[in-house]
C-alpha cells in the first residue's frame, strides 16, 4: 500500500496533522509512533500526577544532555514524551500563549505568512475553553476575555478544579513587586501576573492530551492508520533533477523492519520532536556534511542548519515550608496516598494544575532601568564568535528586551515540593516557586554521533554559554526571595528549604541553579524555519530545503523561543501546517 501522507511521530504535531489531513476521506494517512497507546493509564490521565512519569521509560525517552561546559560540567536529564500523544502525555498541562510581538519577530526573520494575527486564529481553532462558574472565578482571581479563547476545537482546557490556598497571595504579592495583573494573557500580550488554565477536560477532570483530543474521537476513520510501537529508523529517498524526494520510510515493529511508501504525490512529514527530528534527517543523509561524512553517511542534501541553532529554556526552583500545614499541598509527586479518594469526586489535589503564572520583564527582575543594564549586558556578548544569522536572532531578542514588553523570565507558584537538593519531611507542606529563563542568549546543537538510530543524539543546549543568562538567572532567584517575603506570603511561608538561606553569594546561587536546575522542556530551533542562507532547514511552507516532499512540523521549526509553555502555539502551528499542506492557505 502507498500512502498520501506518512507522519513520523504521534505527538502534539503528528496527531493534529493526522486528524486534519484525514478529514479528506480521499487521502490516506499513516502515523508511525515509537511508543504505545496509554489511554487507560491513570498516571497519565489524573492531572495531580503531573511530573510522576518523568523517567518512566514506557512514557519518556529518558534523554540526557552532554556534560554542559559552561554549567559546571553538569549532565542534565532531558525528558521527552514517548507514546501516542508525545510529550503531552507527561507534561505539566500548563496552557499559555506567547505575546503577538514574539510571533511577529519569528515572521520577521524571513517567514512571511507566519504573522501572529494569522497564527492566533489557528491556536483558537485547536482549542475549546471551558469557562469557570462566576463563583469559582471570583474566589480564585480567574479573569479572562471570552473572545480570546477558542470555543469549538478538539483540545479542551479549563481552570483546574483545585486551586490551593497556597497560591492565594500570588497576584497581590506580584503586584506589590511591580508586576501588573494581566486580565487575559491570551489576548496578545502575556506580560504580567494571572491565574492560568490547564489542558484538563472539565467534565471528566482528566488530562486532555493530543491523543484524547485529536486521535480518539476520529480513530475509526478508515483512511487513517496509526501504528504504535513503530519506530522509524530513517527516510528512504531518491534523487531526480537536483531535487530529493522521499519515497517512504523504514521502521521497526515487533523486531521486524518494514518499509512504508508514499505514492507519487505523497509526502513524508517529520513530527518526531526537537530531538528526534534532526536525528532522522541526519540519519537520512540530510544535514551538515561535517557531521555526516565522518560517520560514513552519504550526503543526500547538504543542509548545515540541521541540528544547529538549538535554544532551550532553563528552569530552577526554590522551595519554602508552609507555616500552616492544613493548607493543601503535595509532597513532591506522592499524591496518590494523599488523595486518590478525592479523584473519585473530581475534587481535591488530584485535580490540581499549575495555576499561578507570571511573565516578568527584565527591568523588574533586575530591579533597575532596562535600557542601561541591557545595553551593558548585551555589550558583553562577544558577537565576533557568531554568524550574521545568529547575530540577527540575538538582536531580535535584544529588541524585545528594549521594548520592555517581553516576559524575559517566567515565575510560577507550585503548591508542593518541587526541588531536589533536600528531601521533604513527612507531614510538612511546601510551596515552590520556579524561575524560568524564557529568552536565553546561549544556544547549542543536537547532532547524531552514531548511525545507529537507537543511540540518542548528542544534546548540547550550551546552557550559560553567555554571561547574560548567568546574570538573569541569579537575579531571578533573588527576585523569588522577594516574593516569599511580600504580601500574604510573608505570613504563610516559613523557612526556605532549597537552596536555603546559607546560599547567599552570587557564586553560591549560581552553583545551586546549575546543579539543581535543568531543561524547561521547550527546546526549539533544531530544524529552523528560516531562509536557507540564514541556516534555515525548512521554508515557510515547512518543506525541507532541497527536497520535494519532506516536511517538518514540530517544535524543531521555531527559530526563536517564545515566552510561553509552547503547547498552544504548537497546536496552532500544526493546524496551520495542515492547511498549507492541503492547499487551503498559501504562505
Ligand atoms: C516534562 C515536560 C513538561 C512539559 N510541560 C509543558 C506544559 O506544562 N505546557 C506546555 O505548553 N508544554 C509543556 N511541555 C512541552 C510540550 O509538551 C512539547 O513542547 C510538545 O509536546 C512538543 O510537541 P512535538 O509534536 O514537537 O513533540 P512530541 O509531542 O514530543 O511528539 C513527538 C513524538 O514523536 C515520537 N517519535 C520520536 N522519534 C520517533 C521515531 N523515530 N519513530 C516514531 N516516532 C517517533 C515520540 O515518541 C513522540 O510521541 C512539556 C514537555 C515535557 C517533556
Amino acid at each position: 500500500k502507498e500512502w498520501d501522507y506518512i507522519i513520523v511521530g504521534g505527538g502534539i504535531s503528528g496527531l493534529t496533522l493526522a486528524n486534519r489531513l484525514s478529514e479528506d476521506s480521499s487521502k490516506t494517512v499513516l502515523v508511525l509512533e515509537a511508543g504505545g497507546f496509554h489511554s487507560d493509564d491513570p498516571q497519565v490521565a489524573i492531572p495531580g500526577f503531573l511530573g510522576s512519569t518523568l523517567g518512566n521509560t514506557t512514557l519518556d525517552w529518558g534523554f540526557t544532555t552532554v556534560a554542559q561546559k559552561y554549567s559546571n560540567g553538569t549532565t542534565y536529564a532531558f525528558d521527552r514524551g514517548k507514546g501516542l500523544g508525545g510529550s503531552s502525555l507527561i507534561n505539566f498541562l500548563a496552557w499559555e500563549r506567547p505575546s503577538m510581538a514574539e510571533i511577529d519577530a519569528i515572521a520577521g526573520l524571513g517567514n512571511p505568512g507566519w504573522e501572529a494575527s494569522e497564527l492566533f486564529k489557528y491556536m483558537m481553532k485547536a482549542e475549546k475553553f471551558t469557562y469557570p462558574s462566576q463563583t469559582y472565578a471570583k474566589a480564585n482571581d480567574l479573569t479572562y476575555i471570552a473572545s480570546d479563547h477558542g470555543e469549538s476545537g478538539p483540545l479542551l482546557n479549563s481552570y483546574p478544579a483545585f486551586i490551593s490556598a497556597a497560591q492565594g497571595p500570588w497576584i497581590e504579592a506580584m503586584n506589590a513587586l511591580g508586576v501588573p495583573h494581566n486580565q487575559d494573557a491570551f489576548s496578545g500580550n502575556n506580560l504580567g501576573v494571572w491565574m492560568a488554565p490547564a489542558t484538563i477536560n472539565a467534565e471528566t477532570q482528566t488530562r486532555w492530551d493530543a491523543a484524547s483530543a485529536f486521535y480518539t474521537p476520529i480513530s475509526t476513520r478508515t483512511n487513517l492508520v496509526v501504528e504504535t510501537d513503530a519506530e522509524v529508523l530513517q527516510l528512504i529517498t531518491s534523487s531526480a533533477g537536483g531535487n530529493v524526494s522521499a519515497t517512504g520510510v523504514l521502521y521497526t515493529k515487533n523486531g521486524t523492519t518494514i518499509t512504508a511508501n508514499v505514492n507519487s504525490g505523497g509526502e513524508v512529514i517529520l513530527s518526531a520532536g526537537a530531538v528526534k527530528t534532526p536525528q532522522l534527517l541526519e540519519l537520512s543523509g540530510i544535514g551538515d556534511p561535517r557531521i555526516l561524512q565522518p560517520l560514513g553517511i552519504d550526503v543526500t542534501v547538504s543542509l548545515p542548519g540541521v541540528g544547529n541553532g538549538v535554544i532551550d529554556q532553563f528552569f530552577f526552583a526554590v522551595s519554602y515550608e508552609l507555616n500552616n500545614n492544613s493548607i493543601f499541598s503535595s509532597l513532591r509527586f506522592m499524591l496518590i496516598p494523599l488523595s486518590l479518594s478525592s479523584y473519585a469526586t473530581k475534587t481535591g489535589i488530584c485535580t490540581v494544575g499549575v495555576s499561578a503564572f507570571s511573565l516578568v520583564n527584565l527591568s523588574t527582575i533586575l530591579g533597575c532601568e532596562t535600557d542601561n543594564l541591557v545595553a551593558e549586558q548585551a555589550l558583553k556578548i562577544d558577537f565576533g564568535d557568531y554568524t550574521e544569522t545568529e547575530k540577527e536572532r540575538m538582536n531580535t531578542i535584544i529588541d524585545g528586551i528594549h521594548s520592555g514588553d517581553v516576559g524575559q523570565v517566567e515565575v510560577l507558584g507550585f503548591p508542593g515540593f518541587f526541588t531536589s537538593k533536600s528531601e521533604p519531611t513527612d507531614g510538612q507542606k511546601y510551596l515552590t516557586f520556579t524561575g524560568d529563563l524564557q529568552f536565553p542568549f546561549s544556544f547549542g546543537s543536537i547532532h547524531i554521533t552514531s548511525t545507529n538510530s537507537s543511540v540518542q543524539p548528542a544534546i548540547d543546549p550550551g546552557y550559560f554559554k553567555e554571561d547574560f543568562d548567568v546574570t538573569v538567572a541569579i537575579a531571578t532567584l533573588k527576585f523569588i526571595r522577594q516574593i516569599a517575603t511580600t504580601g500574604g506570603f510573608k505570613e504563610m511561608l516559613g523557612a526556605e528549604l532549597d537552596p536555603g538561606m546559607d546560599t547567599q553569594t552570587d557564586a553560591e546561587i549560581l552553583e545551586y541553579i546549575q546543579t539543581y536546575g535543568g531543561t524547561e522542556y521547550h527546546t526549539v530551533g533544531s530544524a529552523s524555519m528560516l531562509p536557507q542562507d540564514k541556516g534555515g532547514v525548512v521554508s515557510p511552507q515547512l518543506l525541507v530545503y532541497g527536497t520535494r516532499n519532506i516536511r517538518v512540523v514540530d517544535m524543531s521549526i521555531l527559530p526563536l523561543q517564545i515566552s510561553a509553555h509552547p503547547m498552544s502555539t504548537l497546536y496552532g502551528v500544526s493546524e496551520k501546517a495542515a492547511d498549507i499542506i492541503m492547499g487551503v492557505v498559501t504562505v
